[in-house]
């Protein structure tokens, strides 16, 4: 964890403790997360003077964006606020920052109504849909769907190893959907009967690459061989930026732990992992550096073990765009090629840290 500023609020803190451990988690969510916090930061300030004020925001706003890396709509969310940030004075400056927070929460919501009015035309009565993941975005197109009448049925992929297709399950079963349930090595065979593959997206590149959960890839990939069309449904906050400069997007890798419980990993190499304990710490019993880095591409794995056993556990993946039929966001439908078009009118060329918006 980064150091925190000393002048950081606790309800920040505790935001970005519960964003890292994924008890916030999802795109939309976090980033509703995110700006609740900064308003919560300007309304605890006690700064005297703007720069003051506007440090402890700067705070705030990198201990939020240093939690995860991957969903683009953190550090949008960060720079949407930071943008509406204006006043000579602490007060106007507290009341700016309130009021462009609450906007922003504001627009998230109506986005994501809007966009799922956009995804339900995609829904015929009757439609299978296949889900991956829980994606809020994803749920509203199939919520506007079921408010037009629309009957609709949902095979929903597990998505190892959180499980997040359990609140999909449960969201679903809520709106009287009949659901499947499948492990995610089943979906090839379940393609059969779907009509549409429908997924969220955490970051969405300036080539229309989707970055999603991990198996999303591999899902579309499957899904076009099947010719079961492709849908991605993401707000806006889902472009990344960065990307139109050349940037690619960090794909967070996981604690080992999700996919292998220590009694998992002794039973499969025994007694051998002596040389380091649990994960993330190595034989110094600190997080790892550099130069621990260095000595463990010797006998030793990542975790400072040598018992020949790695974990990875990345948590999301690429979508190459040839295999996304739509991006369905609150503007619209797009092919996934054109949404830089898209990209450049709301973010325009430049881009900066989030906290040092340049426009
Ligand atoms: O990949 C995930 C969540 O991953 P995690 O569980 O690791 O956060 C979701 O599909 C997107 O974030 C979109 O969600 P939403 O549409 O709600 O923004």
């Amino acid at each position: 964890m980064a150091d925190r500023g000393t002048d950081v609020d606790p309800a920040v803190a505790t935001t970005a403790d519960e964003i890292a451990a994924m008890e916030i988690r999802g795109a939309a969510t976090i980033a509703d997360a995110a700006a609740e916090a900064l308003a919560a930061q300007a309304r605890a300030s006690t700064a005297e003077r703007p720069e003051a004020f506007r440090r402890e925001l700067r705070d705030a706003a990198k201990t939020l964006y240093e939690t995860r890396p991957t969903a683009v709509s953190l550090p949008n969310a960060l720079r949407y606020v930071f943008r509406g940030m204006d006043g000579e004075t602490v007060a106007d400056l507290r009341a700016a920052t309130v009021a462009r927070a609450e906007r922003f929460q504001h627009e998230l919501a109506h986005a994501q109504s809007e966009l799922g009015a956009v995804g339900a035309n995609r829904l015929r009565d009757g439609d299978v849909v296949m889900t991956h993941c829980h994606s809020t975005d994803a749920l509203a197109c199939i919520e506007a769907a079921l408010e037009d009448g629309k009957e609709l049925e949902a095979i929903v992929r597990e998505t190892r190893p959180r499980k997040q297709g359990h609140i999909t399950a449960r969201q679903l079963r809520e709106w009287d959907v009949p659901v499947t349930l499948v492990v995610d090595n089943a979906s090839r065979r379940y393609l059969n009967r779907a009509d549409h593959v429908l997924i969220g997206a955490d970051s969405i590149a300036a080539d229309g690459s989707v970055i999603n959960k991990i198996g999303t890839s591999g899902l579309a990939v499957t899904a076009r061989e099947r010719g079961v069309p492709v849908m991605v449904a993401a707000q806006t906050i889902k472009l990344h930026p960065d990307t139109m400069t050349g940037h690619t997007v960090e794909i967070e890798m996981r604690d080992e732990r999700e996919v292998l419980s220590e009694a998992e990993r002794h039973e499969i190499v025994g007694d051998a992992d002596d040389a380091g304990d649990a994960r993330g710490t190595d034989n110094d019993g600190d997080a790892g550096d550099a130069e621990d880095g260095a000595d463990a591409r010797g006998d030793e794995n990542e975790n400072g073990r040598d018992d020949g056993l790695t974990v990875e556990n990345p948590a999301f993946d690429v979508t190459p765009p040839r295999y996304v039929d739509a991006i369905v966001t609150e503007h619209g439908q797009f092919p996934p090629e054109s949404i830089v078009t898209l990209m450049r009118e709301l973010f325009g060329e430049t881009t900066s840290e989030p906290w040092n918006p340049s426009r």
